[in-house]
C-alpha cells in the first residue's frame, strides 16, 4: 500500500529570494510554494522566474513537494510564467484566483501533464468550488484568506467568522472529489499562540495542512496537522479491539468507553498510515 503524502506544512517562498530558497532545502516542511505572484515585486517578476528555474534545476529539496505559484493568465506575466513552469523541475503549478474550470483548461493547455493546484480566494471561486475540484488535472486547493477577506469587504477576526462558509465549502468540494485542501496563512508570524489556535481550527475542519509565510511557523503546523502519540496509540488499540471482536463474531468493539465500528477502523488505519509516512520523512 502506498503511503499518503503529508501536506502538514506548506511554506511560501518569494521566487526572488534566493537566500530563502536555499534555506528551504533544510527546513522540515512537507511542501514549498515558490511564489511568482504577490510576494514578488513587479520589477522583480522576470528575475524571479529565472532564479526559480535555476534553483529548481539545482535540486536538493528532497521529499519536499515543489509547487510553483504563477501570476494569473490574464496578467502580463501569466503566460510566460506558465510556459517557464512547464519546463521547471517541479511537482505542480498553482494558479491564483481561480474562478472556473475553464481557467484550469487554459492553464493545462500550456503546462500539459503537470499537476494543477488552485488558489481559492474570490467569491466567484467559492461559488464554483465544485467544478474546480472536479477538474481532472486538479490535485489540490489552497485557501487564499487574505484576498478573500479583501474581496468580501470583511474583517479578519480570530474566529474567522467572515470566511468560515468559504472554508467549509472548499473542504466539502475537495473531499467530495478526493483532492488535497490546505488552509490559508496566519499573517502574524511571531504569534505562536494565535497560529496554534488557527491550525487547530483548520485541522478540526478537515484541512490537510496550512500554508505558512515564515520558517518559525513550521513546527506548530507539523505538530497540529500530524497525528499525536495519543491518536496513534488509540488507533492501534481500536484496530486490535475491532479485530478481536470480529474473531468473536461481533461487528462492534468498545475502547475507552466508546464504540468502534468499521468506519472508525478506516480512520484509525489512515492515522497509522499518515504516522508512518511522517516517520519515513523524519528518517531521511
Ligand atoms: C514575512 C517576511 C518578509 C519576513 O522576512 P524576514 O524579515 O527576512 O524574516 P527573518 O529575518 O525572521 O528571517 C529569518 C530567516 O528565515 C528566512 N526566511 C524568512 N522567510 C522565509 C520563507 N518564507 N521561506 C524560507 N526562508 C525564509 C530568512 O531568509 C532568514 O534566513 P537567514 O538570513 O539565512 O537567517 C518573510 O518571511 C517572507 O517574505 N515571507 C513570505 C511572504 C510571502 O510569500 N507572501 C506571499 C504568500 S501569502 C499569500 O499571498 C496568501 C494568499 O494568496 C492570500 O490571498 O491569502
Ligand atoms: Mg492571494
Amino acid at each position: 500500500m502506498s503511503l499518503p503524502r503529508p501536506f502538514r506544512s506548506v511554506l511560501y517562498i518569494p521566487g526572488s529570494k534566493d537566500r530563502a530558497i536555499n534555506k528551504a532545502r533544510s527546513l522540515p516542511v512537507d511542501a514549498i510554494i515558490f511564489d511568482l505572484e504577490d510576494a514578488v515585486a513587479i520589477d522583480e517578476k522576470a528575475n524571479a522566474r529565472e532564479t526559480l528555474t535555476r534553483e529548481l534545476a539545482e535540486g536538493g529539496f528532497g521529499h519536499r513537494y515543489r509547487i510553483v505559484r504563477i501570476n494569473s493568465l490574464d496578467t502580463i506575466w501569466g503566460k510566460s510564467d506558465a510556459e517557464a513552469v512547464a519546463k521547471m523541475d517541479c511537482d505542480a503549478v498553482l494558479l491564483p484566483k481561480v474562478e472556473s474550470a475553464a481557467q484550469l483548461d487554459a492553464l493545462a493547455a500550456i503546462t500539459g501533464d503537470l499537476r494543477i493546484w488552485a488558489m481559492m480566494e474570490t467569491p466567484m471561486g467559492m461559488l464554483n468550488a465544485r467544478e474546480i475540484a472536479e477538474h481532472p488535472m486538479l490535485e489540490g486547493m489552497v485557501m487564499g484568506t487574505n484576498d478573500l477577506v479583501k474581496d468580501l469587504g470583511a474583517r479578519a477576526t480570530p474566529d474567522r467568522v467572515a470566511v468560515m462558509a468559504s472554508l467549509g465549502l472548499c473542504v466539502l468540494a475537495a473531499k467530495a472529489y478526493g483532492v488535497t485542501v490546505i488552509d490559508g496563512v496566519y499573517n502574524a508570524f511571531k504569534d505562536e499562540e494565535g497560529l496554534r489556535a488557527e491550525c487547530t481550527q483548520g485541522r478540526d475542519m478537515g484541512f490537510d495542512g496550512k500554508t505558512l509565510i515564515h520558517p518559525a511557523q513550521i513546527d506548530t503546523s507539523n505538530e497540529v496537522f500530524g497525528p499525536s502519540e495519543e491518536e496513534v496509540d488509540l488507533a492501534r488499540r481500536q484496530i486490535a479491539a475491532f479485530e478481536a471482536a470480529q474473531r468473536e463474531g461481533q461487528g462492534v468493539a468498545v475502547v475507552d468507553g466508546r464504540i468502534v465500528e468499521n468506519l472508525h477502523v478506516d480512520t484509525a488505519r489512515r492515522v497509522l498510515a499518515q504516522a508512518e509516512a511522517i516517520n519515513q520523512i523524519a528518517a531521511e
